[in-house]
């Protein structure tokens, strides 16, 4: 298998990175779908793994969730197989449905399967890690979703080049490359990609924030996506630097309730973020909890006019008394 086109080179050169990372004996793993992404990223992971003392092999998950899935999961397994990835494993996901909506339980299913697949199969090995097929693209369409939603930092960090999820560490070699990329880096290694009907289907949110995109790339020009990922760049250092300050200003859980002087003596950025640690702390449900559930909160110390309780996720009731702020179960007596 050839290295000549600049299209495998750029996805090998990510990929190469994740596996100078490791130690010896390792076990990689491409998830897989049969997408052009993430065919590419099992070229490059396959391209890769012989100047490396690593196993390199796939997984790819099963939804079910259309009536053919089952033999598009084996061709993809077939043609991982057949740029010399082993073992490639088909695991099926339970896809349960949800508040979120199919995709989001699709998505869920599918990182929980590729966890405990890669657990397992990374038994023997010293460690064991997942590369997924994220791209510039998918990153500028997250960042465009965040936009239009009004998010803060954390949101609009957008994906992470790595994730720890059930102990095993996810990684997105490609996040960076545009999707054309992915494209020719395919064509050059003879892969052929399945073309994922959903990613037609208008009644998607996802699809519909790439036809935006591409539509304010030719108003804007061909720079938006690339610029939106630099912006997420930065936006990740910042939330990650906030939320590690969070972390050590949250105060000592006190039974008297918490000082307001203590919370209201902090930044807004910092106060939002262990207001969100605090309630947690307290039982909340972290998916539950709203941007606007935290803007409540801080009214108590910031807009201060005798207001009642607020009643919150996790059987939350948060109320000020006596120059204090007291956080406990609604049901608890507090
Ligand atoms: N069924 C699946 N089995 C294994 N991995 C998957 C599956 N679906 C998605 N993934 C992983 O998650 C990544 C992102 O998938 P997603 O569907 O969000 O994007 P995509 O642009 O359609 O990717 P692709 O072109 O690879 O299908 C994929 O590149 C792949 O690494």
């Amino acid at each position: 298998m050839g290295a000549g086109h600049p299209a495998q080179a750029d996805c090998r050169r990510g990929v190469r990175a994740v596996l100078e990372g490791l130690p010896p004996g390792s076990l990689a793993l491409a998830a897989v779908s049969g997408g052009t992404d993430s065919l590419a990223l099992a070229g490059a992971l396959a391209a890769e793994g012989p100047a490396h003392d690593v196993t390199v092999g796939a997984i790819v998950v099963d939804h079910g969730l259309q009536p053919d899935s089952a033999d598009t999961a084996l061709l993809a397994a077939q043609q991982c197989g057949d740029v010399g990835l082993a073992p490639v494993a088909i695991v099926q996901a339970v896809v349960t449905s949800s508040g979120g909506g199919l995709e989001a339980a699709a998505r869920e299913a599918r990182y929980a399967a590729l966890a405990d697949t890669a657990a397992a199969m990374g038994e023997e090995h010293p460690a064991v890690v997942v590369l997924l097929g994220h791209t510039r693209d998918d990153q500028a369409e997250q960042v465009l979703l965040g936009l239009a939603r009004g998010s803060g930092a954390r949101s609009l960090a957008g994906m992470a080049p790595l994730v720890v999820r059930e102990g095993v560490p996810f990684v997105r070699p490609l996040l960076h490359l545009p999707r054309t990329t992915t494209e020719q880096a395919c064509a050059a290694w003879g892969l052929v990609p399945w073309e994922d009907p959903m990613n037609a289907d208008r009644a998607f949110t996802r699809v519909r924030a790439r036809e935006a995109l591409a539509a304010l790339e030719a108003d804007l020009g061909p720079g938006l996506a690339e610029a939106l990922t630099r912006s997420a760049d930065l936006l990740r250092d910042d939330a990650d630097l906030l939320d590690d300050l969070a972390g050590r200003a949250v105060p000592d859980d006190d039974p008297a309730g918490l000082p307001v002087t203590d919370l209201t003596e902090l930044a807004p950025a910092l106060r939002s973020r262990v207001w969100r640690r605090l309630l947690v702390r307290a039982g909340a449900p972290a998916g539950a909890l709203t941007a606007q559930h935290v803007a409540e909160c801080d009214r108590l110390l910031v807009d201060w006019h005798g207001q009642g309780p607020l009643h919150l996720p996790g059987d939350l009731r948060v109320r000020r008394a006596d120059g204090r702020v007291h956080i406990g179960r609604a049901t608890g007596g507090q």
